[in-house]
């Protein structure tokens, strides 16, 4: 028996209540639906993303495919297929920064893994296709650097710092510029100044994102980039033990006094599962930092397990590695998932739009 027919009007109606997962708002008004076809049974639709949601371009190819299948009439044979679309970013605060979003990495006290989950981040945004800056701003211990295996001083032209390249990911750190095994003294006024040329005096380029490890524990950073940028929120890790808990809850605190967002927490060194006999250990406890997070009403991103090969490519430099590896990548992704799928839902969801479907 022969399908109703429909028509492209059809398939573009159904189509008007899904959102950019950029912007939030309707893809339709943004131009961002492409083609459509309706030949027999067959709907063939393409739609425009831009590389800020990279991470997200399959669920949403997913979403509009299950979408038309179930909003149009008859059983439709529905392929969407996504294009890359290019819109800058805009400059933002003042001292020429051009990025969509500014993503701080915090965490209550050192050694939580704070570093370690800010280069992933980094590492994963870009490989997944994003446009990403890193800058450690852990001015007290700079880890990015060897964390990503950079030895190289960064250069200068026309009065820019040019950021390090590291597979397409743009990174500034002070470990950079200071001498290995030398120790910086920093007074507030100094700090200042030097995350205010960081941001202001790197050749970043246009960024979707941009990553900052922040320094365990303090303040001042946070209100020096909160006073300089609209950042669009904060990642706070922290370890599953109370007493890290205690201090995960001081570091979201600290970033609320300066009103910066919690985007979400992440749990590091979640368990151990023992490579000889596949047996798990909590060595911390299990499932403290989602059950705080659950507390405290903000989202949890995910959790990422000792693994000695994560402290091995942390050494040598290759934290990219880890998402080649199926043991640690998929910790990793998810983390990167969820924080741009909440990043696309909060913007779906603020006013004046209207509520749409998205993803
Ligand atoms: N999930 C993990 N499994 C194994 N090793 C890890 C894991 N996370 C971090 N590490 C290792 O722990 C050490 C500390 O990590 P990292 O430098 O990221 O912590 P941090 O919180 O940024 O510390 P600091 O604030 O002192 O810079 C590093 O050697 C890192 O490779």
């Amino acid at each position: 028996m022969s399908a109703e027919s429909i028509n492209r009007d059809q398939v573009e109606n159904a189509l008007k209540t899904i959102a950019d997962p950029e912007t939030g708002r309707p893809l339709s008004q943004l131009d961002q639906i492409r083609d459509v076809s309706v030949e027999g049974n067959d709907v063939d639709v393409s739609i425009a993303l831009t590389s800020y949601s990279a991470p997200l371009w399959e669920d949403t190819r997913q979403h509009v495919t299950e979408h038309l299948q179930s909003s149009l009439p008859g059983n439709r044979k529905v392929k969407v297929d996504i294009v890359p679309l290019d819109r800058p970013a805009e400059p933002i605060g003042g001292i020429g920064l051009t990025a969509k979003s500014v993503i701080a990495v915090g965490s209550g006290k050192g050694g939580v893994g704070k570093s370690t989950v800010a280069v992933s981040l980094a590492c994963g945004l870009q490989k997944a296709g994003c446009k990403v800056g890193l800058l450690d701003a852990d001015v007290y211990g700079p880890s990015v650097p060897h964390l990503l295996g950079v030895t190289e001083r960064p250069t200068a032209t026309e009065k820019k710092l040019q950021p390090i390249d590291v597979q397409g990911l743009k990174m500034m750190s002070m470990g950079l510029l200071v001498p290995p095994g030398e120790a910086v003294v920093w007074r507030g006024p100094m700090l200042h100044g030097a995350i205010t040329q960081f941001l202001r005096d790197t050749n970043w380029g246009d960024l979707d994102y941009l990553i900052i490890d922040m320094p365990p524990g303090t303040g001042d950073i946070s209100l020096t980039l909160s006073q300089l940028i609209p950042l669009t929120g904060a990642v706070v890790v922290c370890t599953p033990q109370d007493v890290a808990l205690l201090d995960a809850v001081k570091a979201i605190a600290m970033f609320n006094k300066v009103n910066i967002p919690i985007l979400g927490v992440v749990e590091n060194m979640s368990y151990f599962l023992c490579p000889d006999n596949g047996k798990r250990y909590d060595i911390f406890g299990s499932g403290g930092a989602r059950r705080k997070a659950e507390e405290l009403g903000v989202p949890f991103l995910g959790e990422v397990p000792i693994q000695i090969a994560i402290r091995e490519r942390g050494d040598a430099g290759d934290s990219f590695g880890n998402f080649a590896d199926q043991d640690a990548a998929p910790h990793f992704e998810r983390i990167c998932y969820s924080l741009t799928k909440n990043l696309a839902m909060q913007k779906a969801s603020n006013p004046p739009l209207p509520s749409l479907s998205v993803l």
